[in-house]
C-alpha cells in the first residue's frame, strides 16, 4: 500500500478517535493536516497513554503536547496549560543549565560539569527528543560532559549519580538466562549496542559496573553525531566482577562485589550474551569499549568473522591515529605517500597502542608497495615504550601483541638504546617525528621527554596525547607549545582550550579522540547491511577522515575537525564505509534499499542516503492504538 493510501486509513481512525475524545479543536482541521503529512512526519503510534507517555523519555514531549494531542493521549490536565513550542522549551532549560556556567573555572572537568551532567541526564531521564536537540545543536559544549572527560567522573561517582536504571546489565549470575532476559528490553529493534566490562574505562581503570557510564556517553554520540535512532540503541553492562579492592569493600557499590571471572568462565559469560542479543535482533551492530587490552584483542578475533562488530580502543582509536599522523605529514609540506619515512615513538603497548600500532604499518607498508618486504621494513619506524621502557626482542614474558613490534638489541645498540631504555632517553636518541602517548599516564611526556623532543629532525614535531580523561593525558597543550616550540601540531584525546601564543597566533589543539570514527563505522555498517567489519571498512573511514581538512588546515596545524562538525563527518565516513562495504561485496541493503539498488548509487547519491536515513530529534505526532 502506498504511504498516501496509508495516510488515509490512519487519518479515519484518528477521526474516529477524534470524534470520541476531543472536546476542543476541529478535528477536520487535523485530518487536513494529516493528509499533507509527508514520509518523514507519519505519526509514530503508541500503545500507551496519560502519565504513561508522560513518564517515557521516549515519547515525551512535556509542554510541548498540543492540546489536540493532549485530548488524543488523556494527558489534559496533567501539564500546564501554556502549550510551549520546542524552542521556547530549550530556552528555558538553557537559562537554568548556562547559570552555572558562571563561576566554572577549571574547565570542563571541574565540579560544575558534574551539575551540568546531573541537569542533562534529568532531561535525558524525562524527554529524550529535547534532550537529543541540545545535546546537536551545543555539541562543542556538551560532548565533553556527556563524554570525555565528564563521563569519567560519572563513572567514578556512579554509585552515588544512579537514579533511573539506562540500558541493560548482564551479570555472571544470570548465566543461563541471558536469552530469555534480553526480551525485557522493551524495543523490538536494536540497531547499536555498546558493551563494556567496566575492566579499563578511560585510564581510570577497573570501575566494574560503574562503567555502563561510558557505554551511555558512547550511545549519546552514536544519536548526536550518527543520528542513529534514540530507541533503537543499548547500552550494556557485563558485569563478571572486579579487582577493584576499594568497590569490592564499599557497601553502597552497586555490582557484584566479587573478583573478576577468568579464563573460559569469563568467554562463556561473553558468549551467551553475544548470542542472546544476536538472536533477538540478527541486524544489530555491537561495539566493545573499554575492555582490558587482554581481552579486547581475544575478543575482537573471537567474534569479528561471525558477528558485526568491533572494537572501539582497537580499531576505532587505530584509524583516528591514521588520519592524525597523515594530517601531521602534510602539515610539513610533505605529501601523504611521505608517511613510511616518519619515525614514531608510541609510549603505551595496550589495547590502543598495538592497534595504532598494527594499523600504521599497515598503511606504511601498502604505500610502499603492499607486499611482504613491505611490510616488513615498515615496522622499523617504531619504537614501542611501556611500563617497563623500550620493548626489545630481549625482554621477557613479552606480550604477543607487542612481539611484532620488539627491536632487535644489535640494532638498537647501535642508536645507543637498550632493552628498558626510558622514554626520555628514546625520544633523545631517535629524534622521531612524532611522539604519540596511549599510555593512560598523565604527565608522562615531562618537561625531559619534551625537551628531548626538541631534538626532532621534523620540520614540525607531531605530539600525540591521546590518553583520557584530561589529567591522564600525557601533556597539555600549554607544555606542548612552550617547551617544544610554536610550530608543533598538537593533539589530546580530551578537549583542551588552544593555547594563545601571543602576536594573535594561536597554537591549535586538536581533539584526538576515536569519538569521530565510531558513529560512522556503526551508522555505515549498518546501512550497507554488511555481515561483518572489513579492515577495509575501517581503512575507509580512517581516509575520509584524513581527506576531510583542507590543505589550509593542516598547514595551520588543524588536522582533526572541530567538535561542531561531527554530524557532517560521521555521515562521510558513513558513506566511505557503505563505498567500501559495496566494493568488497559485502553490502547486503538497508530496508527499501537493497543490494542491487545500492550498487547504483553514485558518490553523492550514497552521501544523500546516509543523510535521509539519520535521525533527527523533532516531535512525532502520536497517535494511540491498543496493543
Ligand atoms: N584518544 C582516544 O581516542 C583513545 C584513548 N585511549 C586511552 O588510551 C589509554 C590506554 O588505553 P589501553 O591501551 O586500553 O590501556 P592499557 O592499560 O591496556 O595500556 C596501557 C599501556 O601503557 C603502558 N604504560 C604504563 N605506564 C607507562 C609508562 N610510564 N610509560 C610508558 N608506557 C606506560 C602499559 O605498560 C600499557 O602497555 C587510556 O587512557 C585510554 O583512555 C584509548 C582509546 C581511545
Ligand atoms: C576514547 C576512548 O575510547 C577511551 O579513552 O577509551
Ligand atoms: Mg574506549
Amino acid at each position: 500500500m502506498s504511504n498516501f493510501s496509508n495516510q488515509i486509513r490512519l487519518s479515519s481512525s484518528l477521526l474516529r478517535r477524534l470524534k470520541r475524545k476531543t472536546t476542543t479543536g476541529n478535528p477536520l482541521l487535523l485530518l487536513t493536516r494529516s493528509f499533507t503529512t509527508t514520509e518523514g512526519h507519519r505519526p509514530t503510534i503508541v500503545h500507551k497513554r496519560s502519565l504513561d507517555i508522560l513518564h517515557d523519555p521516549w515519547f515525551n514531549k512535556g509542554t510541548a503536547f498540543s492540546m489536540t494531542e493532549r485530548d488524543r493521549l488523556d494527558l489534559r490536565g496533567l501539564l500546564p496549560p501554556n502549550v510551549m513550542s520546542s524552542e521556547q522549551q530549550i530556552e528555558r532549560f538553557m537559562h537554568d543549565l548556562k547559570r552555572l556556567q558562571v563561576q566554572a573555572r577549571d574547565g570542563p572537568s571541574d565540579t560544575n560539569a558534574l551539575a551540568k551532567w546531573r541537569i542533562l541526564n534529568r532531561l535525558h531521564d524525562r524527554n529524550e527528543t529535547m534532550y537529543y536537540k541540545v545535546l546537536i545543536a551545543n555539541i562543542e559544549e556538551y560532548a565533553p560532559i556527556v563524554y570525555t572527560p565528564t563521563v569519567g567522573l560519572v563513572c567514578q561517582n556512579y554509585s552515588g549519580l544512579f537514579r533511573r536504571p539506562r540500558g541493560m546489565y548482564f551479570s555472571a549470575a544470570d548465566r543461563g538466562e541471558m536469552m530469555s532476559m534480553v526480551y525485557n528490553w522493551p524495543a523490538d529493534q536494536v540497531d547499536m549496542i555498546v558493551v563494556t566490562d567496566g575492566s579499563r574505562i578511560l585510564g581510570l581503570g577497573d570501575l566494574g559496573v560503574q562503567g555502563i557510564g561510558i557505554a551511555i556517553g558512547k550511545l549519546d554520540l552514536y544519536v548526536a553525531a550518527a543520528g542513529i535512532n534514540p530507541h533503537r540503541v543499548l547500552p550494556v553492562m557485563i558485569d563478571v566482577g572486579t579487582n577493584n579492592e576499594k568497590l569490592l569493600k564499599d557497601p553502597l557499590y552497586l555490582g557484584l562485589q566479587d573478583h573478576r571471572l577468568e579464563g573460559n568462565e569469563y568467554l562463556a559469560v561473553i558468549d551467551e550474551f553475544m548470542e542472546a542479543v544476536f538472536t533477538r535482533w540478527p541486524n544489530l551492530i555491537v561495539q566493545f569499549e573499554d575492555f582490558q587490552s587482554k581481552w579486547a584483542f581475544n575478543l575482537l578475533q573471537r567474534y569479528r568473522n561471525t558477528y558485526r562488530m568491533f572494537n572501539d580502543d582497537v580499531q576505532g582509536t587505530a584509524g583516528v591515529a591514521i588520519a592524525g599522523l597523515l594530517g601531521a605529514v602534510r602539515a610539513q609540506g610533505r605529501p601523504m605517500i611521505d608517511f613510511p619515512k616518519q619515525k614514531i615513538v608510541v609510549a603505551g603497548a595496550g589495547s590502543a597502542g598495538i592497534g595504532v600500532l598494527n594499523a600504521a604499518r599497515k598503511t606504511m607498508a601498502r604505500m610502499l608497495g603492499n607486499n611482504e618486504v613491505a611490510f616488513e621494513s615498515a615496522k622499523t619506524q617504531f619504537w614501542v615504550v611501556d611500563a617497563k621502557g623500550l620493548i626489545t626482542e630481549e625482554r621477557e614474558n613479552i606480550d604477543p601483541d607487542a612481539l611484532p613490534f620488539a627491536r632487535n638489541v644489535k640494532e638498537i645498540a647501535r642508536q645507543g638504546l637498550c632493552e628498558g631504555a626510558s622514554l626520555e632517553e628514546v625520544v633523545k636518541q631517535v629524534k622521531p617525528d612524532v611522539l604519540l602517548g596511549l599510555s593512560a599516564v598523565g604527565g608522562l611526556f615531562s618537561k625531559e621527554v619534551l625537551e628531548a623532543l626538541k631534538g626532532s629532525t621534523s620540520t614540525r614535531p607531531a605530539i600525540f596525547a591521546m590518553s583520557n580523561p584530561t589529567t591522564n593525558a600525557e601533556c597539555t597543550p600549554e607544555e606542548a607549545f612552550s617547551i617544544v616550540g610554536e610550530n608543533i601540531i598538537f593533539a589530546s584525546g580530551s578537549p583542551f582550550n588552544d593555547v594563545n601564543l601571543g602576536n594573535g597566533r594561536i597554537g591549535h589543539c586538536n581533539q584526538g579522540n576515536n569519538m569521530y570514527l565510531f558513529p560512522g563505522i556503526g551508522l555505515g555498517t549498518l546501512l550497507s547491511g554488511s555481515r561483518v567489519i572489513s579492515d577495509g571498512m575501517l581503512q575507509a573511514a580512517a581516509e575520509c577522515l584524513a581527506e576531510y581538512m583542507t590543505e589550509e588546515e593542516v598547514v595551520n596545524g588543524i588536522i582533526y575537525p572541530s567538535i561542531s562538525r561531527i554530524r557532517d563527518i560521521t555521515k562521510e565516513v558513513a558513506a566511505a564505509v557503505i563505498k567500501e562495504a559495496i566494493k568488497e561485496d559485502l553490502a547486503e541493503g538497508y530496508r527499501d534499499m537493497d543490494a542491487r539498488e545500492l550498487r547504483k548509487l553514485n558518490k553523492e547519491e550514497i552521501v544523500d542516503f546516509v543523510k535521509n536515513n539519520m535521525w533527527n530529534p523533532e516531535y512525532p505526532t502520536l497517535v494511540y492504538r491498543e496493543d
